[in-house]
């Protein structure tokens, strides 16, 4: 029977990649996408972005949005802290059980949580369910037209504190205008634009970073 493309994506970090060593998963994934099918994920490009931002924020707890295959959670995990908590949101079962299969030959499993469902319905739930306070670093990576609402749901559940960092992926393509306007008009944040390429081609695509204020 056919496979599917996270599917194949998997046999491909099995094949190539080092058990146990996170770069050389994200390197597989990043080489399948590139010489054989592309895929969704932030990608090499936009990863080295994303990569400055996690060194930079150091943070000790991090939700991802939309963790499709891993190839993000892998990458953010690879660079957290000995004690860093990232907690991953997947509402696509199949998707959910090919990434527990990438994050797991990383090596990486005693760092991520992750959770099948919907943000929407988990994000109310995160300081009940898994005993967090706050997020460092949020990575919204999920339905373009979540981003505002999920925003504004973790304000209202109090899992923002003054110096939060939120990093969005696709803020041009596909695109999350809604997103944009709000963070950058509200004065509870402020925002910059990373310009770069949607992965693994020559399309516009960036990452908006933006810091909660309080
Ligand atoms: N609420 C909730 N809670 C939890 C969840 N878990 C999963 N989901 C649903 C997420 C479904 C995938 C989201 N990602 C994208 O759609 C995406 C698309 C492109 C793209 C595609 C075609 C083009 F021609 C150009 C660009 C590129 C990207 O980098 C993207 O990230 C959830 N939703
Ligand atoms: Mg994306």
């Amino acid at each position: 029977t056919q496979t599917t493309r996270p599917q194949r994506m998997l046999a491909a970090v099995q094949k190539n990649a080092t058990r146990g060593d996170p770069r050389s998963v994200v390197k597989a994934i990043d080489q399948f996408c590139r010489q054989k099918e592309w895929a969704m994920n932030v990608g090499d490009e936009k990863g080295c972005i994303l990569d400055s931002v996690v060194t930079e924020v150091n943070p000790a707890t991090v939700l991802e949005l939309g963790t499709y295959c891993g190839y993000s959670t892998v990458r953010i995990a690879s660079l957290l802290p000995p004690d860093a908590k990232l907690i991953t949101l997947e509402f696509n079962p199949h998707n959910a059980a090919i990434a527990r299969q990438v994050i797991a030959w990383a090596g990486l499993g005693d760092k991520i949580q992750l959770v099948e469902g919907a943000s929407g319905d988990w994000i109310p739930k995160m300081k009940e369910k898994f005993g967090i306070e706050t997020f460092d670093l949020v990575f919204l990576d999920h339905w373009k037209d979540r981003y505002l609402p999920d925003t504004k749901l973790m304000e209202e559940c109090g899992l923002l504190r003054k110096g939060s960092i939120l990093l969005a992926d696709n803020v041009i393509s596909p695109g999350t205008p809604d997103y944009l306007e709000y963070i950058r008009n509200s004065p509870r944040y402020k925002s910059q634009y990373f310009r770069s390429h949607l992965e693994y081609t020559k399309a516009e695509d960036g990452l908006e970073k933006s810091v909660f204020l309080g």
